[in-house]
């Protein structure tokens, strides 16, 4: 079996006072993506930063390709970098940008402008070659940011919220074109974002971070139907995370609110917004609270809204929301 792409064992930084990151040990293999989640300043790009060799660790090891890399320079790490501000030259062109990497690692100029043309194919920047990064859109220069990366065919990219600065409906283009896109190069992938609509449209896996420490890491879709926590639960936006005795909550996901039959709970609606009408049931498992969509708000009736909740979907999670 080939070496994961890259491998994080026990990686420790402390700046001064502050634990950015603590005992973290993650695999991401090649061809698979990754997404490090979490709110701002739990030490995502720090990850990021020790992998890259930008940072060093206090301790613990960060091996690529199945080999050591810890004490070993950037340039001699085999990574493809996007960053949120994209960092493009921008006295270069976008042709010249791209074969930056290939340059730097000895390529003649022919090749080297040969395999940025098919990394600027792969993310459809064809045509736009000569521009300068100025007289680009957010979204393709985010997009030339990516084939700079793609061309130095590394076999690990490290993405930093690279959609950050794009505006819904390009991240949303983007989203559906980097998942194709990172499918065929075969790299394997580690992205940072607080943002688990990227996450779960991007990555296979899904760890989840806080304070300097992963606390939930597998598969995208068990970490969002399944969270350890009520922290993560309440991370990942879901809304009903009742009280159910001291250190645990009763978490209740909307898919488990059955509508239309059951009794009819007291019901108070607010003003619908663009996700529907968001409603408040009064149940005697406490306050629960959902969105209805247009259909299922014609299901109010005089305050009052029938529903059942699936027992079989119910879980109890330890209550970690206070301190940290
Ligand atoms: N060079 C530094 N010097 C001092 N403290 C730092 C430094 N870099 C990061 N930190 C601190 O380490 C913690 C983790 O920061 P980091 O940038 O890794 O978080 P993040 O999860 O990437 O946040 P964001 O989503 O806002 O980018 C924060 O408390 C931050 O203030």
């Amino acid at each position: 079996m080939t070496a994961p792409a890259l491998t994080l064992s026990g990686l420790h930084k402390a700046f001064g006072p502050v634990q950015a990151v603590q005992d973290v040990t993650l695999t991401v293999q090649s061809g698979e993506t990754v997404a490090l989640l979490g709110p701002s300043g739990c030490g995502k790009s720090t990850v990021l930063r020790l992998v890259a060799g930008l940072d060093q660790p206090d301790s613990g090891a960060v091996q690529i390709g199945g080999q050591d890399m810890t004490a070993l320079p950037p340039e001699a790490r085999r990574v493809g970098l996007v960053f949120q501000d994209y960092a493009l030259f921008p006295h270069l062109s976008v042709l010249d940008n791209v074969a930056y990497g290939p340059r730097v690692r000895g390529a003649p100029r022919a090749q080297a402008q040969r395999r940025a043309q098919e990394a600027l194919a792969l993310v459809e920047l064809t045509g736009l070659e000569a521009r300068r990064p100025a007289q680009l859109s957010g979204g393709q220069a985010q997009r030339a940011a990516l084939a700079r990366a793609l061309a130095t065919d590394a076999p690990l990219l490290l993405l930093d919220e690279p959609m950050s600065n794009l505006d819904e409906r390009l991240r949303a283009e983007l989203r559906a074109s980097l998942r194709a896109l990172f499918a065929r190069v075969g790299a394997g992938v580690l992205l940072v974002t607080h943002d688990q609509r990227e996450a779960r449209a991007l990555a296979s896996r899904v760890a989840v971070m806080r304070a300097g420490q992963l606390i939930q890491t597998g598969p995208a879709e068990a970490v969002f139907t399944a969270p350890a926590t009520a922290w993560v639960a309440a991370f990942m936006g879901e809304a009903n995370l009742l009280p159910a005795g001291p250190g645990q909550v009763r978490h209740i996901p909307e898919t488990a609110l059955h509508l239309g039959a059951g009794e009819a709970w007291p019901a108070v609606a607010a003003p619908a917004g663009e996700g529907g009408t968001p409603v408040t049931v009064t149940h005697p498992l406490g306050p629960l609270h959902l969105t209805l969509s247009p259909r299922e708000a014609t299901l109010l009736e005089g305050g009052r809204l029938r529903l059942t909740v699936d027992d079989a979907q119910v879980r109890l999670l330890p209550d970690d929301r206070e301190g940290a």
